[in-house]
């Protein structure tokens, strides 16, 4: 079912700051920020030549990253992505296993213009999963 990793996300307290930092300290292809209303997030990327980092703050009143800042005040490591090939497919077998798909359950457009999902981190090794079809 998972493919490649697509990215690695970083919640970070500082957008400006964090860019900055793999930027001009870590010399990183960095992208510009993008404000992503629907997922209450503001994304920049990192293009590595492998896969990608993604750095993220809260966007709006209601981010679903707040309390995750507000626990990790410095940034933290925040979720990983794998790609799959077909992810209502995936979604279903991950239901069918008892795994916890969050939200609705059906796939929103993500960073890339491409559907993702999220898994609980409670079903993953606490770790928050996110499945993008490419
Ligand atoms: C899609 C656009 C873009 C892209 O790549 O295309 C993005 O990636 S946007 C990323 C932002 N969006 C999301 O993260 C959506 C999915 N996330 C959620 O629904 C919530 O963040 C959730 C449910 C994972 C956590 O909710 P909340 O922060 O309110 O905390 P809870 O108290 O409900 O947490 C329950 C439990 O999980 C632990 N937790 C929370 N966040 C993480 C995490 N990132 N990694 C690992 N564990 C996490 C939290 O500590 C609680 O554990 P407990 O032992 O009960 O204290
Ligand atoms: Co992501």
């Amino acid at each position: 079912m998972i493919g490649k990793l697509n990215h690695v996300a970083i919640v970070v307290p500082d957008l400006a700051a964090a860019s900055a930092i793999y930027r001009d300290t870590l010399g990183g292809d960095v992208s510009e920020p993008v404000n992503l209303r629907e997922h209450g997030v503001t994304t920049v990327f990192v293009n590595l030549p492998n896969t990608k980092i993604e750095l993220l703050h809260p966007f709006g009143d209601d981010s679903p990253i707040a309390k995750f800042l507000e626990n990790n005040p410095s940034g933290g490591m925040h979720h990983v992505c794998y790609e799959v090939d077909d992810i209502l497919a995936a979604r279903d077998k991950l239901k069918a296993d008892g795994a916890r798909v969050l939200g609705d359950g059906d796939p929103k457009i993500g960073a890339h213009g491409k559907p993702v999902l999220f898994l609980h981190p409670k079903d993953f090794c606490g770790t928050l999963v996110e499945l993008e079809q490419v």
